[in-house]
């Protein structure tokens, strides 16, 4: 274990890491920050939720020389709401030191950006295209950046923004530093990467699985017209905290968000379609709790980091088994624990093994709960909530006319009742979920197709030291109706972005 003041970080940064509440570098962090402030090319890959993003954002912030007002990192990240994100923890990195970060990202208004690139910003994250549209507006001087990172470097690979990097790349000078970072590195990908960088570190922490040992793994074998229903009493039976559900289409993200509306849940879709604001404020309203579940597509979640995510439903296995590492790895993040659950049709088990073999880990099969145990599992929450609300002991006039029932009642026929009224039965509200064809079918062959395989070299020892927190994980998803007070029993907030 290494103290982040044993990294030869200023104090005016160790200030802000501290601020941030961390003592402890991650083993990426170990295994970067000082290369990264050494001025070298590094190839960082590290589980999901390790801390990549401090572990570039430090030496980036370190390189800054606030006394001049130009542009001299640049970080480029696959989507909006991950350019917001990285943009707000390189503040918090920078704010001792004074930095000036600005994010740039399409579907912002180009003429507020335009103006607030006047304000010398010294840092600038943004997504592929809107740099590309200030580059060729000359709005945006990149002649004096000296340190560029990528963040999710194979997803921006992926989808095809190669090009667009390629250009903005040519458009930092060449003695620029570049740091590169995701969880997954397909080989192919990796080659490509090399290609713009200068004998680059690789510096991928070692560990027997690539998913983090804090997430639980399940599947649950189902045909396609049965996934909806089992996920409903899942989501009754296990309670998440807050939940994100990965569909494989934007339709399908739609169909399921106004489904599980439908049978009552506080869940909102976020895909690439949706206007900006519409994703800005959905995000937002998750992290503040007031909406429960998230319904996704791939591209939306990436590197997303909310801290209470405690389950992530993949209500379509994901084609790529490196998707499949990013998804789940939207939960059980900085040492937390996590639950992740993937929907097979039997059809499509040939996919699973793909997943298992790359991830190097088993999926336990999770026997679907049944009608009886989803409304158990209601019940429980009732119980939750009533017991909660009781040991708040704020009741006020209620105790009396408490008080006044027990004259004519039986107790414990009142607590049932209460407790009957609390109780969500199950719904069989119908619901539109369309077919969604299963992948093609894939026998055990699986021989990688052009290096997205990513199976390779994932050996070696378990990575330990993931920082720790407390978390109490008690909570209940609750419903829109019914008549609870919408506290969520034991839920404990971690302040982020
Ligand atoms: N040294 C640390 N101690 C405690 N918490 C940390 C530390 N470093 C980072 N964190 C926290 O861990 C969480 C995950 O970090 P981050 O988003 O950088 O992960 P990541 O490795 O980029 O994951 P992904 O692959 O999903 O993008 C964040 O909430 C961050 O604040
Ligand atoms: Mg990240």
């Amino acid at each position: 274990m290494v103290k982040f003041s044993d990294l030869n970080i200023s104090e005016t940064t160790l200030k802000s890491v501290r601020r941030m509440g961390f003592e402890e570098a991650t083993p990426i962090q170990e295994g970067t920050i000082r290369l990264g402030m050494e001025g070298k090319d590094i190839i960082g890959q590290a589980q999901t939720g390790t801390g990549k993003t401090t572990a570039f954002g430090i030496p980036l912030v370190e390189k800054i020389d606030t006394k001049d007002g130009n542009v001299q990192g640049l970080v480029i990240a696959p989507t909006r709401e991950l350019a917001i994100q990285v943009s707000e923890e390189l503040y918090r990195l920078g704010k001792d030191k004074n930095v000036r970060i600005l994010s740039v990202y399409g579907g912002q208004e180009i003429g507020r950006q335009i103006r607030a690139l006047k304000n010398r910003p010294q840092i600038i994250v943004g997504t592929p295209g809107r740099l590309i549209d200030h580059i060729n507006r000359r709005t945006l001087k990149l002649d004096n950046v000296n340190t560029l990172v990528l963040d999710e470097a194979d997803e921006m690979l992926n989808m095809g923004f190669i090009e667009d990097i390629q250009k903005i790349m040519s458009s930092v000078p060449e003695t620029r530093q570049t740091l590169l970072f995701s969880a997954t590195m397909p080989d192919a990908i990796r080659r490509i990467a090399e290609k713009f960088m200068k004998t680059p570190e690789v510096v991928k922490i070692k560990s027997k699985e690539m998913t983090v040992e804090n997430i639980e793994q399940f599947y649950v074998k189902s045909v396609e017209r049965e996934k909806f229903d089992i996920l409903s009493r899942l989501l009754n039976v296990q309670q998440p905290e807050l939940a994100i559900i990965f569909g494989r289409t934007k339709r399908r993200v739609d169909e399921l968000a106004k489904a599980l509306n439908i049978r009552g849940y506080l869940a909102e879709g976020i895909h690439g379609d949706l206007s900006q604001a519409k994703r800005m404020s959905v995000l937002k309203q998750f992290k503040a709790g007031k909406i429960d579940i998230l319904v996704a597509t791939d591209v939306a979640a990436r590197g997303l980091d909310i801290s209470d995510v405690s389950h992530v439903y993949n209500f379509d296995i994901p084609q790529d088994p490196e998707s499949y590492v990013h998804r789940i790895g939207r939960t059980g993040r900085a040492g937390r624990k996590g639950v992740a659950v993937t929907f097979v049709t039997p059809r499509e088990m040939g996919y699973l093994s793909i997943v298992e073999r790359t991830t190097k880990k088993k999926m336990e099969a999770l026997i679907p709960p049944t009608a009886d145990e989803a409304v158990l599992g209601q019940k429980r929450v009732a119980m939750e909530q009533l017991v909660e609300m009781t040991e708040k002991n704020n009741l006020g006039d209620y105790r009396a006319f408490a008080t006044e029932m027990l004259e004519k009642f039986d107790a414990v026929d009142l607590v049932a009742a209460a407790l009957k009224t609390m109780t969500k039965e199950p719904e069989d509200t119908p619901v539109q979920i369309s077919e969604e064809r299963p992948l093609p079918s894939r026998g055990g062959g699986y021989k990688g197709k052009g290096g997205r395989s990513g199976g390779g070299g994932y050996k070696g020892n378990r990575s330990s030291g993931h920082p720790s927190s407390g978390r109490s994980s008690s909570g209940a998803s609750r419903r829109r109706e019914g008549g609870s007070g919408g506290g969520r029993p034991g839920r404990t907030r971690r302040h982020e972005s």
